[in-house]
């Protein structure tokens, strides 16, 4: 008998739609190294003009449209970037800006709604003075949403006062925003006005958009050649890439107009979740497609406990820490998956909790 699979684990797990393999199928391709590709053309024209910048560049992944940015940004030895302490640049991209970018992370604790406290930003910016000793700031990097503090927004107006801060000293200012369109649907703020102040910003197409693959760095033209240089450098340069860009076009179609329905399924899980005897989930701030489901002290749920007890019933989830699960919501899915898995989670929680009724 075929399971049923539930896949709570992230956004990134969507397969492809048919749409998008016949796309792939019949995609215009040319070498994108030695000329440009047709439909990556069309995929970044598409996104630089959604973007509200000057160009567009495809790159195989978000943790790379990162690390090209940050290094284009901070091209100088010894240069520091003033980023979040939960930030996914520094808690999940091994390090590479320092250790293949050599810029120096300047870490700025992550309030619980996913900005940083801005008279904390401009107090780490280091003063050019002090240059013999120091590195010098030359960067300030966002996430939006930010997906360590539950995938909460970032609104525009906090995010263009960070760019007039990094106008001030001088400095550039990048998004990470691989959920960006997540918090344009969120807030009802479109996507241009959001990335308004930045200097860069990474967009994936391969999570709430569900494209196999791929990611989108946007900036100046200037930006974007030099991006497009160090994308060859490390290694990123590829050839017939409209096979990828073709899905992420149907993408851009097929999904985006989804994403209001991904967050609302989100809600509906979430207070779901709230009414459980030993689950506690801060409803408010699930503003997206992420929940984090805590367990109450004294409860006798674990996360290893329900996780186990989920994935027996095909239900896929991935423990934050012992007392905190994760699940994330897209377009695979179904209102009736979010009703299985509340269904499968209560008796759970049951069990575990009172084991001599069962
Ligand atoms: C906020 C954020 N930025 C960047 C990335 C990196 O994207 P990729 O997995 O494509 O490298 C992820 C997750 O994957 C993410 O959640
Ligand atoms: C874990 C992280 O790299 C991934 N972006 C996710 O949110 O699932």
């Amino acid at each position: 008998m075929v399971m049923r699979i539930v896949d709570l684990r992230s956004d990134t797990v969507t397969r492809p739609t048919d749409a998008m393999r016949e796309a792939m199928a019949s995609a215009e391709v040319d070498d994108d190294v030695l000329g440009y590709d047709p439909t990556a053309r069309r995929l970044e024209e598409e996104m630089a003009k959604i973007m509200g910048k000057e160009a567009a560049l495809f790159v195989p992944s978000g943790t790379m449209g990162n690390l090209i940015c940050v290094m284009v940004h901070c091209d100088v030895r010894g240069s520091e970037v003033i980023l979040g302490d939960t930030c996914h640049i520094h808690v999940y991209e091994n390090g590479g800006i320092s250790t293949i970018g050599g810029v120096h992370p300047k870490t700025i604790k992550n309030e619980e709604d996913g900005t940083m406290d801005l008279v904390a930003i401009e107090g780490a910016i280091r003063d050019p003075k002090g240059s013999t000793f120091y590195p010098s700031t030359r960067l300030i990097c966002l996430e939006n949403t930010h997906a360590n503090s539950g995938g909460r927004c970032l609104s525009a107006e906090y995010t263009d006062r960070v760019g007039e801060i990094a106008k001030r000293h001088g400095l550039k200012l990048h998004i990470d925003g691989a959920r960006i369109f997540n918090a344009s649907v969120a807030l009802g703020v479109s996507v241009h006005r959001l990335v308004k102040a930045a200097d860069s910003v990474s967009v994936c197409l391969s999570k709430g958009l569900g494209a196999p693959i791929g990611s989108v760095i946007v900036g100046s033209q200037s930006f974007i050649e030099k991006a497009k240089t160090l994308r060859k450098t490390l290694g990123g340069g590829m050839r017939q890439i409209g096979v990828l860009c073709a899905a992420a076009l149907v993408a851009l179609q097929e999904n985006l107009p989804k994403l209001q329905s991904d967050h609302k399924k989100t809600k509906l899980l979430a207070e779901g979740l709230n009414k459980m005897k030993g689950i506690r989930v801060n409803v408010e701030a699930m503003e997206t497609n992420m929940i984090f489901m805590d367990m109450e002290d004294g409860s006798r749920l674990t996360a290893e406990k329900l996780r186990k007890s989920l994935t027996e019933h095909g239900i896929l989830v991935i423990p934050e820490n012992s007392s905190r699960i994760r699940m994330v919501i897209h377009h695979q899915i179904t209102t009736s998956d979010v009703h299985y898995t509340l269904s499968c989670l209560q008796q759970a929680v049951q069990t575990i909790q009172e084991p001599c009724q069962n």
